[in-house]
């Protein structure tokens, strides 16, 4: 039986990681752990990692879209903070996961999701390193061993 997985060892691969600025005090602690994982788990270089900050979780798709055409990455990181307010805005702007998939699948470049679709601040608090890890970190792993298990198939 063959199986291929892939490890985290990314040394001199490119990665882009799109980040929203609405929430940063939230996103900032994502972007924080993805950086972390990418380094200590990838060994990836500083110089090979490019943050593209952008408004908010609805402008995420097109930046990683034109990061993904530029060629220049192995693997994009998307990052955001889609908090519930008081109304349906939430539904709408959660769907960048929609966006983010598409580019993924035309571009067969790797595009993880870091982005937290939370009902309260609590919950998003939670999710940046406290109970349930950090959400930024996981999706650095996710695309760290995306890059590896594609480069066998
Ligand atoms: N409410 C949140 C937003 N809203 C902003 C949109 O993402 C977008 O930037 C705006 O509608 C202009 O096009 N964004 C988040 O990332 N998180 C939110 O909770
Ligand atoms: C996720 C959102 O768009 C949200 O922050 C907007 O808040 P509200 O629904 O109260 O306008």
């Amino acid at each position: 039986m063959n199986i291929i997985e892939g490890s985290f060892q990314a040394k001199g691969k490119k990665f882009a990681i799109v980040v929203s600025r609405f929430n940063h005090f939230i996103v900032d602690s994502l972007l924080e752990g993805a950086v972390d994982a990418l380094k200590r788990h990838g060994s990836v270089n500083d110089d090979d990692i490019t943050v593209v900050r952008v408004p908010g979780a609805y402008e995420l798709p097109l930046a990683a879209k034109k990061l993904a055409k530029k060629g220049d990455f192995d693997a994009i990181i998307a990052i955001g903070a889609v908090i519930r307010g008081g109304t349906p805005h939430f539904d709408f702007v959660g769907e960048c996961n929609k966006g983010l998939a598409q580019v993924c699948l035309e571009s067969e470049i790797p595009v993880s999701f870091g982005v937290i679709t939370t009902d309260s601040i609590e919950q998003a608090i939670e999710r940046v390193g406290t109970k349930a890890g950090n959400k930024g970190a996981e999706a650095a792993l996710g695309a760290l061993e995306m890059v590896n298990v594609l480069s066998q198939i």
